[in-house]
Formats: C-alpha cells, structure tokens, sequence
C-alpha cells in the first residue's frame, strides 16, 4: 500500500476562523461542496479535497486504504497549519471521517458524518464495480450512479449541479476509481466505533439507498453522544441536493464545538 496523494483547496473565509475540511464522495468531486463553501464560510475557514483521480487531485496506480486516505487528508490538512480542525464527508468522505476521528483524534477536533456508514457493503460489490470500470470506464456507470445518487426531484430542481457532478464521474480517472472502490471493499469500522470520543453528527439523505438511517443509527448508537439527522428530499449527496440544510446542520453542530472551546 502507498499513501495515496490528494489536493486541498485554498481555504476561503476568515484568515483566524477555525478550519473546516469537506470530503467527497466516490466519483465525485469538490464541486459537490460547491454551494455550502459560502454559507460555512461566513464563519469558518473552508477547504475542500478530491479524491485521487477525481477533480484536481494526482492519479493514484497502486492501491491505498481507507485508513491511508485519511492520513493523506490529515498530512495535507496539517499542512495550513492549525493544531486541529473540523471535518464533514460525505459517503466515502464520511468513511475517511471515521478514519481520521481513530487515527487523528488529536487533530480531528469534530466531524460530520453525512450519507456514509461505518461498513458500505463489503468486497463483494466494490470488486465487481472495480472490474466493470476497469473494464468499461466511469462513463458506464452514469445511470445507475445517478439513480443512486439523487432523490426522485433533485435532479429536476438543481440540474445544473446536477450535471456537473455526473461529470465529475466520467471524468473521473479510471483505475483511481478502481482503487477507491478496493479501498472501500476493505473498509469496515464497526467494531471501532466505541473508540471514537470526539463529538460526531450523523446526517443522512432521506430517499438514500447507500448509506440509510440504519447506517446512521449503527455509527449513533456505538459512538457515545453523537446524533443523527435526517436531511429531507435528499439522496446520496445531500450537500449538492440540499445545500442550505446541510450547511444550516454543519453551523450549529460546529457552533457548538467553537462554543464550548471558547468558554473553555
Ligand atoms: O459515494 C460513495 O463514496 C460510495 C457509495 C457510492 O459509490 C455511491 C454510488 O456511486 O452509487
């Protein structure tokens, strides 16, 4: 295994705000953040990274795991130079999230956990869909990725970002999407939970077939003091569905971290 490389954006907001770094999901890009950046940004300082392949970050060729992936967010993250930050990912992202809260509890003050769950299916599914983009590219999972992805209006209401993301997909780099899907083959952190103290929010879409409530209600019941939200009319990508609602959820709960921190 290799440490994958990934790319941060430049953060944007206050120059002394505290730091918040947004994860994607697979075959997506920053671009799903897009819309929320602004509204955190009144606030925090914000960054977004993509995963190897996907967007601006380099092309991985040799495989990584999840547990690799977060400590490549945490060596980039660490590089603005905050002693910790807080984090929000979605899917896969949210998968890196749980990693970085067990191997960087020290850094990773709080994190949103959205439409990911703490095991996402097994090797069975994601060494079939490595196969088939091996074998037929990213482009040959548009319609079922974008069945899966949006609730029933979501593409009708926000075609435009919509559109965007499912490029994001066939542009994606082949064999980086391959490797990302043996990464999750491998993932699994159920029997970690426990371990994670810091305070977590759960929030999931709620049309979303990936990652369900159940998901959620599995990372909230082991992780002592998380909570779950349902995030309404949304799918998978509940931050490109419902942008307002996402960043309105993010405020609060990490509001209430800075909060504390402050009256500390
Ligand atoms: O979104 C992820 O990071 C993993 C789940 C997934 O692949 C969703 C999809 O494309 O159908």
């Amino acid at each position: 295994m290799t440490v994958p490389r990934i790319a941060l954006t430049a953060p944007v907001g206050p120059s002394s705000a505290p730091l918040v770094v947004l994860g994607p999901s697979l075959g997506t890009s920053t671009i799903l953040w897009e819309e929320v950046v602004p509204l955190l940004a009144q606030r925090y300082r914000v960054s977004a990274w993509d995963l190897p392949g996907h967007g601006v970050s380099p092309k991985a060729s040799a495989p990584f795991t999840v547990t690799e992936l977060a400590d490549a967010v945490a060596d980039v993250a660490g590089s603005e130079g905050d002693s910790s930050i807080l984090y929000a990912g979605v899917s896969l992202g949210g998968a890196v999230g749980l990693e970085l809260l067990l191997a960087h509890p020290r850094f990773v003050s709080a994190a949103a956990i959205v439409a990911s769950g703490a095991f996402l299916g097994g090797p069975a599914p994601w060494h079939e869909r490595a196969a088939k983009v091996r074998a037929q590219g990213t482009p040959s999972l548009l319609s079922q990725s974008a069945g899966r992805w949006f609730a029933p209006d979501s593409l009708q209401k926000r075609p435009v970002i919509g559109g965007r993301l499912l490029h994001s997909l066939s542009d994606a780099d082949d064999e980086s999407y391959a490797l990302c899907c043996e990464a999750l083959a491998d993932y699994d952190v159920r029997e970690r939970l426990a371990e994670i103290s810091a305070p977590t929010l759960v929030l999931w879409g709620e049309h979303d077939q990936v990652a369900p409530e159940s998901k959620a209600e599995e990372i909230t019941a082991a992780i002592q003091g998380s909570r779950s939200q349902r995030i309404a009319e949304a799918a998978h990508l509940p931050p490109a569905e419902r942008p307002h609602a996402v960043a309105e959820a993010l405020r609060r709960f990490f509001d209430s971290i800075t909060t504390r921190r402050n009256d500390a």
